[in-house]
């Protein structure tokens, strides 16, 4: 790229309002890296795709954005749900929008940590288990007593099964009525569409938006079962397991990998006549735990017991996390542990893209339903129909 390029790059950015070329100061000096100093070594830089979007900005989508982000980082929830719908958006030119506002966002989280010594802003907590197992009565006895000493708090759902019933099961707030009433938490329902990829990539930016509204802790929540526990423990700083006291069948479904995930599993409903129960489903999981590999050197996953009823056991378990949370931080895991995730979410957003231009790719629509049928029929084998679609998308790019 030579210079007229540089220039033109830097005019694009220079088009834009102020307040909307503030935080990017950074992506123009590394294009200008790229160009003087790196022996023509090809390094990408985020620049280019952001002033694709931002060039074009309308006098009125500049505006919108600005309202947006100007309500979001003074804590108006009303924004902060506005924005989170933008990131949650499948239409094109709102997602580039969305884009933009989280570049804003991040670049102002990234001042507010300079300013905290370097330190994340907000903990990020990941709870699972089998339906039933009493997460929602949790969240909102936790939630309850997080706002009542001071925090804000944000639950956000993972719910991969809204994406094939198109009914959202956190869609019911009453789940959580109490929470839901409380000024000092935010609630956001799972998305009701998209791929558990697309759910993972808008439940990242969700995250990222409620930090950006001052949120610090925000507890994302898996409704569903699967492959949405391995995605939340993708995104969070700390992943609990909850699991009731039931008998050996029920705990069936919790997959094996799941335990090895769990920073801390919670032995849920330990009142009344399940108390007993609890006790040992708590003394079964601590053996089983000493059994895996340990995956972090500053902690030791622990098994705890609560009664959201009752009460019992659950400031005992905030002091758990803010535990993991000191030795996670003091020895860098927590910060490491972040910077792999923007992997995990940098590819996932491919993923999600990826196969939606593939399905949308022109060759690959026309020819597919007649492949399809060829499958199906047993015409031709699964791999030669991949093959022959692959091959029409990448010749028609
Ligand atoms: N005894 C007792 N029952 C509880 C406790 N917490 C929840 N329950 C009951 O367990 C049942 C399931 O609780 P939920 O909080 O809805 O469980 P969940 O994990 O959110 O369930 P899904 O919505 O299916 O994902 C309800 O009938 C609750 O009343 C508790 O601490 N003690």
């Amino acid at each position: 790229m030579g210079p007229s390029k540089v220039f033109c790059v830097l005019h694009r950015v220079s088009r834009l309002s102020p307040a909307w070329t503030a935080g990017f100061g950074r992506t123009v000096d590394c294009k200008f890296a790229l160009d003087q100093g790196h022996g023509g070594r090809r390094r990408y830089c985020m620049d280019s795709a952001l002033n694709q979007h931002m060039s074009e900005l309308t006098d009125k989508e500049s505006r919108i954005l600005s309202r947006l982000y100007e309500g979001l980082v003074t804590g108006q929830r009303a924004c902060l749900a506005e924005s989170i719908t933008l990131v949650e958006t499948q239409h094109p030119r709102k997602k580039e929008l969305a884009q933009v506002l989280l570049q804003r966002v991040l670049a102002h989280r990234r001042q507010q940590e300079e300013l905290n010594g370097g330190k994340p802003l907000a903990f990020r907590v990941g709870l699972s288990g089998p339906p039933g197992a009493g997460k929602s009565t949790f969240i909102e006895v936790f939630g309850k007593m997080l706002t009542g000493s001071g925090h804000k708090v944000s639950v956000l759902a993972v719910d991969p099964s809204s994406c094939t019933t198109g009914g959202s099961l956190m869609g019911d707030k009453t789940r959580m009525t109490e929470l839901s009433r409380d000024m000092q938490a935010y609630i956001r329902p799972s998305p009701t569409s998209g791929t558990l990829g697309g759910v993972t990539r808008t439940t990242n930016e969700a995250i990222v938006l409620c930090e950006g509204a001052g949120y610090d802790i925000v507890l994302v929540e898996t409704v569903g079962v699967g492959q949405s526990e391995f995605a939340v423990a993708d995104m969070v700083d700390m992943f609990v397991l909850l699991i009731p006291p039931a008998g050996g069948d029920e705990l069936q479904g919790i997959k094996r990998g799941i335990i090895e995930m769990a920073d801390l599993v919670v032995v849920t409903k330990a009142d009344g006549d399940l108390l007993v129960p609890a006790r040992r489903i708590q003394a079964e999981y601590t053996s089983a735990l000493k059994l895996l590999r340990k995956k972090s050197k500053s902690w030791t996953p622990k098994v705890v017991r609560v009664s959201s009823r009752t009460g019992e056991g659950v400031a005992e378990l905030w002091e758990r996390l803010q535990e993991f949370q000191t030795a996670a931080l003091r020895s860098g895991e927590l910060q490491a542990r972040r910077r792999s995730q923007q992997k995990v979410w940098m590819w996932s957003l491919i993923q999600e893209n990826v196969l939606l231009h593939f399905k949308q790719h022109p060759a690959v629509r026309d020819g597919l339903p007649a492949l399809e049928d060829s499958v199906i029929r047993g015409d031709i084998s699964p791999g030669l129909a991949a093959d022959m679609l692959l091959r029409a998308f990448s010749s028609g790019q």
